[in-house]
């Protein structure tokens, strides 16, 4: 079932991720409270890190037990481990090398020199088994029910490595698969699908810039998720947007409320 998606307009992209990074900082002490543990997914591009910058800027992060916490990726680059250019490189950089973290809970994506050799279906193949792995009865599915799952949106509606018309993105039945020929480089990836991305509680997408505006407004006016990915991107219980002016310039201002921007 599909959530409406709830939008919240910011000035700008830095009160963007500060307001975002105190929306998670609530969320992950919430979902330990009620369960004792939290996981969230993490998104790589620039708004992903600028929020997880802004986190590790936060005096409130120190009211979150990071030792109870699992962190998983929505997409990964597929290169060598520590390449600057994956993911989890610049999210250890941002934020995760400055906090006490389980590392058994820190489930970064395969990299291109792991177990796995180049072979990114395979190492695809790996991660959906360590989700399966981590999901439990109450879970209803192979992955886990994320308290946040993360997304940066691309200019072309792509999230994570969902690419409009590329075969990732029409997949139904597995979590993860590896994407071949990414228009955005590298052109390996590896990626939740949209039925992963889904089993999230909530879906938070994250666009700022004018570069953002025009796939803002194809993704929030009934696209279909084939044509724009971002579209097929929604929470059990909440979908929402988090975008700066700048990309909401041309969204009708009914779809937001007075006291956003
Ligand atoms: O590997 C990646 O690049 C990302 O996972 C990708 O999906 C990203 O989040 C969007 O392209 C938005 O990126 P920006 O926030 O940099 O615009």
């Amino acid at each position: 079932m599909s959530t409406a998606p709830q939008l919240v307009v910011h000035r700008d992209k830095e009160l963007m991720a500060q307001a975002a990074a105190a929306r998670l900082i609530t969320r992950i002490v919430d979902a330990q409270s009620a369960r004792g543990t939290a996981s969230v997914v993490l998104t790589g591009g620039r708004n992903g890190n600028g929020l997880l910058a802004a986190l590790a800027a936060a005096p409130a992060r120190d009211a979150v037990d990071w030792g109870r916490l699992d962190l998983w990726w929505g997409d990964e680059r597929f290169l060598p481990e520590g390449d600057p250019e994956r993911n989890v490189t610049q999210a250890r950089e941002a934020l995760l090398d400055s906090l006490p973290l389980d590392p058994s809970r820190l489930h970064a994506m395969p990299a291109s020199d792991g177990s796995w050799g180049q072979d990114a279906d395979t190492a695809a193949g790996a991660y959906a088994e360590e989700l399966a792995a981590a999901a439990g009865p109450e879970d209803h599915g192979p992955v886990p029910r994320f308290d946040v799952l993360m997304l940066g949106v691309g200019p072309d509606t792509h999230v994570a490595s969902l690419f409009p018309e590329l075969p990732a993105v029409r997949e139904t039945e597995r979590t993860v698969v590896a994407v071949h020929g990414a228009p955005k480089p590298p052109p390996t990836r590896i990626t939740l699908t949209l039925p992963a991305i889904r089993a999230a509680r909530e879906v938070w997408l994250l666009a700022a810039g004018e570069d953002k505006a025009r796939a803002a407004e194809i993704a929030l006016s009934g696209a279909g998720e084939v044509q724009a990915p971002a579209a097929g991107a929604y929470g059990r219980s909440r979908t929402l947007w988090l975008l700066d002016r700048a990309a909401a310039a041309k969204l009708p201002r009914s779809l937001y409320p007075p006291a956003s921007a």
